[in-house]
Formats: C-alpha cells, structure tokens, sequence
C-alpha cells in the first residue's frame, strides 16, 4: 500500500554548527582531528523517526528548537554532523526565498528552479503558465526577486513547489506571510498533494493552520524530538507547555532557555549512545548489546571517524614532509633539521623564498644568478665577548650581507653567547 511506504528514515541524526566568529578559529576547524578549542551548538540532537507517503507532518516548537534544521536535512540542503537520514523520493522545500537567485527575475528562477528539479526545458514551457498564474505575481514576475516582498517569494516558491511533482514536499513558514485568500489557496493545493500520496513537512506557528493540514505533529524542544504523534494528542500537550512558559517572568523565561541552550552547547555523542544504551536496556536487556552493536554506526562524526591509526600516520607524514622541505628548501642536514624544525615557517614569506631561491641560484627566468652562492651547510659559531660581525666576517672571509641573509638579520647586532650560521660559498 502506497501510504505505508516509508518515504523519509531519521535515524538519530544530529547537527552541530561551530560557533567559531574569528578567522582564526575557523582555520582551526579545518584540522578538526585535534578535536577541541572550537565551541560547538548541537542544534538537533539525534533524533528519530520515519515518515510514510500520504502524510501531512506539522512541525511545531518554538523559536531556535531546530525545525528548520531538521528539515533542510530532509530536504537535503545540509547534511546531517552524525546518525542517518535516508531520503526516498525527490524533494521540494518552500521557504522564504530558499533556493531563489535575488537578481534574476521570477520567470528565471521558475526555470533555474524547476530544471534543478529534473523538468525539461519542453516541461517548464508547457507548465510556465499555469505557475505564473498560480503565483499571482502578474507582470512582477519578470521583476528581479530581490525587490519582491517576503510574500512575494513566498507565493513564488509555492507555485514552483506546486508544479515540482516532487515526492516530499517541505513547507517552512512559507504560508505564515501571504495573504489570506493564497494562503488558503495553498493549502487546498497542499491537501491534494497528500491525496496524490506525497509526503509533506509543514512548519507554521499558527494552531488553526496546523490543525487544518497536519494529521501528525513532531514537536521539536531544543534540538530533540519532545513528542511525535497524533495532532490530537500533540497539540494540547504544546499549548499547554506555552501556557506554561508565557506565564514565566522575563528572567524565568532567560533561564530556561540558557539553561537548554547550554545542554545544546556541551551535548556529546558519548552522551547520546549513552542515552540509547540506557533505553534499549529498558526496552528488551536480552537483544540490547546487539542492537547497541548494530547502533555504533549512529553515533560517530566524519572527523571523529578517523582512528587513532590515521591521526599518528598522518602526523609523522605531515612531520617527515616538514623535514623533507627544511632539508630541501634550505639545504640542511637532519641533524640541524631535527633541532630547527620551525626554520622553513621562519623562511617562509615571499621575500625569504625569494632570497632563498636567489642562494640556490633559481631565478624567476630559471637563470643562473650572477651573485655568490652561499650554502646553509653550516658552521655554528658562537659569537664571543667584544665581537662585532664585522670582526667575525672578516675573520671566516665572508662578507656581513651573506651572514645576515643566512641568519635572516635585519641589523648587525650580535651578543655573546648568540650562535649564529656562517655560510660556505659553494
Ligand atoms: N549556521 C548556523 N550557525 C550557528 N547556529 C545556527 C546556524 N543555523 C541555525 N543555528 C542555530 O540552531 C538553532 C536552531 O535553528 P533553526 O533555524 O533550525 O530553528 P527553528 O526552530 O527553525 O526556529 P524559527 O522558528 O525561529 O524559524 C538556533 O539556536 C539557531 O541559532
């Protein structure tokens, strides 16, 4: 039976956003194998479910509990951090403006939008039509979007969704800022949808709306599923919770919410196996290890996915490349390798490699250079008492620039004690 087919699978899926607001934070995120310092927002929390064909699925919560989250998930705009969302069919997410190019016009992005859903240039042309008409845009729509109202893109996007054919179909809000009679309008057309087997996420604030369209509700609370089940059971359970909760001062209001944010920012997926481990015991403790087994899967992220193994074997790869370079780069042996590691990262701005290249006579023209040669196949030498480096350049024959540049000097300051490299002309 068409209605049973299982459409939509969410199998503990999460999704983490870094709060990282410097650059530099950001380019720590890259090497995410070293695993701390960024601070991290679990904006879903692992959740479950399934969705079938035929379904109209209100999506309730309030203000940052992960409704949209979850459903660019399901729709495929992002990706979940951890656990499965498994997807069986096309789908179609109508959102303020989600997915319209601002400065092409109307028509252009019924066109670009419906092509990326798969139609043919001969399919759009017979359905253009029709879409504009049900968009109500009139000659705005060869307009660019970017001057549209909110519901403006609203009624776009809805009428690109309409003749999308897509298998699950998201509506975020998308019907909270038209005017009554589109609105209305839409949810006739989204009805039918469900007739013709479709499956359909509907996000809105508004209780009437919800309980004209949606036979199933998923209330989201902070990142986690609060309740999943008939309207008729979830709704009341919602409302009475914002009954509850407008009924909070302004600073019992604040603590609240801080205090499940602060959970959303420490969550951990340790905790979440944790969490299953503790209710497949409660469920059946004789088949629990082997579902925790078969679980495992759910609750490691892409980066975490690499093992102790790689993270070693890629360090002493990273670390031998480093060496390698030095040895290269700046002639020297692994001796003086090993105790400057850092000297290619202090040779490595433009004008050192410039100079650099200068000493291994490489030139932008790959001529030779005219100037002397010198190598870093050093000797060390310890400055002494009363030294100048004029004195120790003229007692090791060698000139006060090929000192400096070897030694990467911007003055001829040297103190006693100093090691510095006296260069060999090769
Ligand atoms: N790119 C992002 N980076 C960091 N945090 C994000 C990002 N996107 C969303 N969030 C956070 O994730 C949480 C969930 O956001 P989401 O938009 O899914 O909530 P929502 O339930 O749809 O809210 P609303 O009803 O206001 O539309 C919020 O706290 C939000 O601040």
């Amino acid at each position: 039976m068409v209605e049973n087919k299982v459409t939509v699978a969410a199998n503990h899926v999460t999704k983490r956003f870094d709060l990282a607001e410097r650059q530099s934070d950001k380019v720590k995120a890259v090497f995410k194998f070293w695993g701390k310092g960024i601070p991290n927002f679990w904006a879903v929390k692992g959740v479950s479910f399934e969705a079938h064909a035929g379904e109209t699925i209100g999506v309730i919560g309030t203000n940052g509990s992960g409704k949209s989250t979850l459903l660019e998930m399901v729709a495929g705009l992002t990706q979940p951090t951890s656990g499965q969302m498994t997807i069986n069919g096309s789908t179609s997410i109508i959102a303020i403006g989600a997915g319209m190019r601002p400065k092409l016009t109307g028509r252009a992005n019924i066109r670009l939008k419906a092509l990326m859903q798969g139609m043919t240039e001969k399919e759009i042309e017979a359905k253009m039509d029709d879409i504009i008409e049900f968009s109500e845009l009139g000659d705005f729509i060869d307009q660019p979007v970017k001057s549209y109202s909110s519901g403006m893109k609203s009624k776009l996007g809805f009428a690109i969704s309409v003749y999308s054919d897509a298998d699950i179909v998201i509506i975020d809000e998308a019907l909270s800022v038209g005017d009554p009679t589109f609105t209305q309008k839409s949810m006739e057309r989204t009805k039918r949808f469900k007739e013709g087997g479709k499956t359909i996420f509907f996000v809105s604030h508004s209780a009437a709306q919800m309980r004209q369209m949606a036979d199933r509700v998923i209330w989201m609370h902070y990142g986690d599923i609060r309740m999943d089940g008939p309207i008729d059971e979830v709704m009341p359970e919602y409302e009475r919770f914002l009954k509850h909760f407008n009924r909070f001062s302004e600073n019992e209001r604040l603590a609240y919410q801080k205090r499940y944010k602060e959970a959303q920012k420490t969550f951990t997926l340790g905790h979440l196996k944790q969490l299953e481990r503790n209710r497949q015991m409660l469920l059946d403790p004789s088949t629990a290890l082997k579902r925790q087994k078969e679980n495992e899967q759910f609750f490691t992220e892409g980066s975490e996915k690499m093992g102790w193994f790689t993270r070693i074997f890629l360090l002493v790869i990273t670390i031998l490349t480093v060496g390698l370079m030095n040895k290269q780069l700046l002639n020297m042996s692994w001796a003086n390798v090993a105790a400057h590691p850092t000297h290619l990262i202090t040779n490595f701005a433009p004008s050192k490699l410039a100079q650099l290249n200068q000493r291994h006579g490489r030139t932008g023209s790959n001529e030779r250079a005219e100037t002397p040669v010198y190598s870093a196949t050093q000797n060390t030498y310890t400055v002494k008492d009363g030294e100048t480096l004029a004195g120790i350049a003229e007692k090791a024959n060698i000139s006060i620039e090929a000192i400096m540049q070897a030694n990467q000097m911007t003055d001829q300051v040297v103190n006693p004690g100093q090691e510095i490299i006296l260069p060999v002309e090769r």
